[in-house]
């Protein structure tokens, strides 16, 4: 008789649930694969009673995650219930301190704790793995950690988080406010407990950091990621980036550049016939660019129930057949600090947004600051006739620090009715 490898799960939400329902559906051909069953022995969440649409009757509870991961029954924990510090930090310590595999979903953890937390799992010989972490059902860490293990890499990039990318394709297809769309993001299961994580960016951010650790080699560096979100977004950027032939997306990129390591998650206007511009729905894409392969693209879906079961059940799939693989493609000790490249120094044409008094002289006063910065002037348009009425610019390639100069100047004039916007005009 086979041994079984045997999951402890805490969190039941969206991810945990889809998770039972993958083990109840495929655990025949799971285990055909694995060549031994894989079974769950017990569950935890906050609340005991609640009906969660899948049956539960054949697992332990524990109310105390904590006491999950110290189960003698138990070989590996998943960890599905989210946040950086708390109660799944003080779980995933606790599996590692008693010799078991931990496979989770959260990016908050792993780019808050992951370098420590990889060593610890490294020195005590088990797993800590993190598919479902970034880019959700994208096998984006195997593909860049295995795959494309031979290569040095040059740039990684993509569209990191499903949220945002349904907003930004759903407010221009229902011509929706922002809000409304983001509810729906919400009951559909693909926003964080608190969505500001994802239109705020810090999602992509968490998940960009460990992309970078994985692509260069470098420790995780999740404060170094330059980090802006979709808020200030309206359905007239996108609009007036679709009339330019751009989609709006909220790209993450790191590169690694002589002076040091680019990090960065913003809204951009990208081609609209490229992948990262043609990505429908809460898709993402991971592009890793290699020096021996090229470039090769991962897109999929990146959130939601379904996808974030099946990549957190590869890395169980991995860890139960005994390949225990190192989360950031190496010994986490080996990794290397990077210098952050300054974000001064990043550079591209750019879409400006200013919100202007209808008054004689306010877009020379508009042009006179841009010039002062050393910024140039590629096309510029007014819409309509309203007081205040927007006016948009997009510049030839120009640093980001005169960019931020040219704003803050400008923001300040009384002629600016409301803060002004810069949208990178990124080659993908
Ligand atoms: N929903 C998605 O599409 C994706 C989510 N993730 C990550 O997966 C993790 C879980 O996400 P969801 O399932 O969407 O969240 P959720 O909010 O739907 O579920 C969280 C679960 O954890 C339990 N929980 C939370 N705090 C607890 C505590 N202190 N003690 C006991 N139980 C507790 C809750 O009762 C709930 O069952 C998060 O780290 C999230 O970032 C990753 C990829 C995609
Ligand atoms: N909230 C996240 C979930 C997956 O990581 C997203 O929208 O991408
Ligand atoms: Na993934």
């Amino acid at each position: 008789m086979t041994t079984p490898f045997r999951l402890g799960i805490a969190g039941l939400g969206t991810v945990g649930r889809g998770v039972v329902r993958i083990v109840a559906e495929h655990g025949a051909e799971i285990a055909t694969r694995v060549g031994r069953p894989v079974e769950i022995v017990a569950v935890s969440a906050r609340d005991r009673r609640r009906d969660r649409g899948v049956d539960l009757t054949a697992f332990a509870w524990e109310d105390d995650p904590v006491a999950l991961a110290r189960r003698a029954d138990v070989d590996c924990v998943i960890e599905v219930m989210g946040g950086a510090n708390g109660p799944a930090k003080a779980l995933v310590d606790a599996a590692l301190a008693a010799g078991k595999h931990v496979v989770t979903a959260n990016k908050a953890l792993l780019a808050r704790h992951g370098q420590e937390l990889a060593e610890t799992a490294e020195g005590a010989g088990v797993a800590l793995a993190g598919e479902a972490a970034v880019a959700g059902g994208i096998p984006a860490l195997k593909g860049l950690g295995e795959g494309l293990a031979a290569n040095r890499i040059t740039r990684v990039f993509g569209v990191l988080n499903g949220t945002c990318n349904y907003i930004l394709n759903e407010m221009e297809a229902r011509k929706a406010p922002y809000e409304a769309v983001l509810a729906d993001a919400q009951r559909l299961g693909y926003a964080e407990a608190d969505p500001s994580f994802d239109v705020g960016g810090i999602d992509a951010a968490h998940k960009l950091a460990i992309l970078a650790a994985l692509a260069f080699g470098t420790r995780v560096d999740f404060e170094g990621v330059v980090t802006e979100g979709i808020e200030r977004i309206t359905l007239a950027d996108i609009e007036t980036a679709r009339d330019m032939g751009f989609s709006i997306r909220l790209l993450g990129l790191a590169r690694m550049h002589e002076a040091g390591l680019e990090q960065r998650v913003r809204p951009c206007m990208v081609d609209e016939r490229s992948l990262i511009g043609a990505l429908p729905g809460v898709t993402n894409a991971v592009v890793v660019e290699g020096d021996f392969v090229g470039q090769c693209a991962f897109s999929g879906p990146g959130a939601g129930e379904g996808p974030t079961a099946s990549a957190i059940m590869a890395d169980v799939l991995d860890i139960a057949r005994g390949a225990v693989r190192p989360l950031f493609g190496r010994a986490a000790t080996a990794l290397a600090s990077a210098p952050r490249l300054s974000h001064g120094d990043e550079h591209s044409p750019y879409y400006l947004r200013f919100t202007l008094a209808d008054r004689p002289g306010a877009l020379a006063q508009i042009a006179s600051a841009l010039g002062r910065q050393g910024v140039s002037i590629h096309r510029m348009r007014q819409y309509g006739k309203g007081d205040p009425v927007p006016v948009v610019i997009v510049t030839h390639d120009a640093r980001r620090d005169a960019i931020d100069a040219a704003l803050a100047e400008i923001g300040a004039l009384p002629v600016s009715a409301e803060p002004p916007v810069a949208i990178r005009i990124e080659e993908v």
